[in-house]
């Protein structure tokens, strides 16, 4: 707590890496607390959001050491301390990790609740044997298999959507919308036909998220989960009802799901072709598994999605070449898209990349060094953690123009020069697994809200960027639709 800290602390200044003076045992952690209390007071954002001030409200602490301290600077997380990396060719060297010199930061022991010992927490022997089975699910072809269920899903969603509305316009919050949608996507590729099972599961790991967002803003004070408070108590409450229900649910469907196309079934199935038995995932290894594709990859793509319907509503300009490319490839009618259809919407494509870039859902890597290394000048002392920026670096004005906080997809008609200039999914191997079902969803969705809808901004939304695990609007994101 003392030696350990200082001497990182003065190994780093004597290279000239500066940052803010920090408290003996919580570091910066307050200082975080407080800024991004005061961000999340301030003002909102009015008029064009198309101009630079969006890094600070949603990570105001980066933004102002940033200011004060230069590109790179060292902050404290309690005794745990935090260089930022901020250049694209470092990113990719700590990302791609060919001597093994990086692993990813230990989460705080209460989000286990969360996913468990899932992919997102692994490490290690363990994670290669869950990629190894989890990996195949998440192909391209099998998510293209699951593009049914999504149609089904968007579907229901659209169902009420201005039923009462006679041809006029009328106004949406479609944070809300979004977020119910990407739950019931989950559910339905999940466990296919038993998704209202499912649904009730998930809407329990919902009430977790909520509680371990809370744990996460504080720092951990080793035993302090086994302290009987009210949300220890309910954390365990929730925690055991879900693993019941969803052991439940894998031994009744064990036999049926194994040969069906959802999550589950090809877990159980790609999981008894391991030859080797101790490769096997146990039933409960499965368990954590279900609980953290609903963490990775409801809220990250539900924000996704709310983004480029924002973005959207406010560039009437792409909004007209995306309704056109939409009639050009699915049809004019309300046809639903199939899987053929996707990869001939390159428009749209270039619309998801770009709210990717400006409103990327995981705004901040971070890695830890295992042993001392030497990266972009630097000796890194080991046990440093490496902060990486995604949302600055989508930002920066060096890589992407003075106009880098405009919202202009024409800048991804072509591959891009640089692989870590933009990385909304990570890098490397620990790369997003459920990339491809987020882009598929994010497709589908899109076509079909276009196809029926046109959209504009309602003078009731408030732009206001906020970082709550993943990036979203403060106050909701109320659209204001005519049917078309
Ligand atoms: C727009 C939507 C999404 C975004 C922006 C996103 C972003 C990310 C990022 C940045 C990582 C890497 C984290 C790191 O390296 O520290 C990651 C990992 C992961 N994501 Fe996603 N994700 C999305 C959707 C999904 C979906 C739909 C699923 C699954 C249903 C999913 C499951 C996972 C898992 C399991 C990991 C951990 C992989 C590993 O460590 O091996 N994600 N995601």
């Amino acid at each position: 707590l003392i030696w350990v800290p200082w001497s990182i602390e003065r190994r780093l200044r004597r290279q000239g890496v500066r940052g803010p003076s920090r408290h003996p045992i919580s570091g910066n952690a307050g200082d975080i607390r407080r800024l991004i209390a005061a961000a999340n007071k301030a003002k909102p954002i009015h008029g064009d959001f198309d101009h630079g001030g969006v890094v600070g409200p949603v990570l105001p602490h980066y933004e102002l050491w940033t200011r004060l301290y230069g590109k790179t600077f060292l902050f404290w997380f309690g005794s745990k301390p935090r260089l930022v990396v901020r250049e694209p060719e470092l990113i990719k060297e700590v990302m791609l990790d060919r001597a093994g010199s990086f692993e990813r930061v230990r989460f705080n022991p209460l989000s286990k609740h969360l996913f468990g010992e899932g992919l997102v927490g692994l490490d290690g022997a363990k994670w290669v044997q869950h990629r190894r089975v989890i990996s195949p699910a998440f192909n391209i072809e099998r998510v293209k298999g699951w593009v049914p269920a999504i149609v089904t899903s968007t579907l229901k969603m659209l169902e009420g959507w201005g039923r009462d509305s006679e041809g006029r316009e009328f106004e949406l919050d479609m944070h809300k919308e979004l977020h119910n949608f990407t739950a019931d996507v989950i559910s339905r590729v999940a466990f296919g036909s038993c998704f209202e099972e499912g649904k009730q599961i998930f809407q329990m790991q919902e009430e977790q998220m909520h509680l371990v967002s809370i744990a996460l803003r504080s720092i951990y004070i080793p035993g302090f989960r086994f302290l009987p408070t009210k949300r220890n108590r309910k954390r365990w409450q929730l925690d055991k009802e879900i693993r019941r229900l969803l052991r439940n649910l894998i031994e009744a469907n064990g036999e049926a799901s194994e040969n069906s196309k959802n999550l589950l079934g090809l877990m159980i199935s790609a999981n008894k072709c391991q030859e080797d038995e101790k490769d096997q995932m146990t039933i409960d290894d499965i368990i954590d598994e279900c609980k953290t594709f609903y963490f990775a990859g409801k809220d990250t793509t539900a924000n996704l999605l709310t983004w480029a319907l924002l973005l959207l509503a406010l560039h009437q300009d792409w909004q007209r070449k995306a309704h056109e490319e939409i009639f050009q490839v699915c049809g004019s009618h309300h046809e639903p898209p199939n899987a053929d259809h996707l990869s001939h919407l390159k428009i749209l494509g270039m619309i998801i990349n770009e709210t990717l870039r400006l409103y990327p859902p995981a705004v901040f890597l971070m890695r830890q060094t295992t042993k001392d290394v030497r990266l972009g000048g630097l000796e890194i002392p080991s046990g440093t953690q490496l902060y990486m920026p995604t949302i600055a670096v989508h930002r920066d004005t060096q890589i992407w123009g003075e106009d880098a906080h405009r919202f202009d997809p024409s800048r991804f008609i072509e591959q891009r020069m640089h692989l870590a200039s933009f990385f909304p999914f990570g890098l490397g191997q620990r790369i997003c697994v459920g990339q491809n079902l987020a882009l598929v969803e994010a497709k589908i969705a899109l076509v079909m809200v276009l196809q029926r809808f046109s959209l504009a901004i309602s003078p009731s939304y408030v732009h206001a960027p906020m970082l709550l695990l993943t990036l979203q609007p403060q106050f909701g994101a109320q659209i204001l639709l005519r049917k078309i």
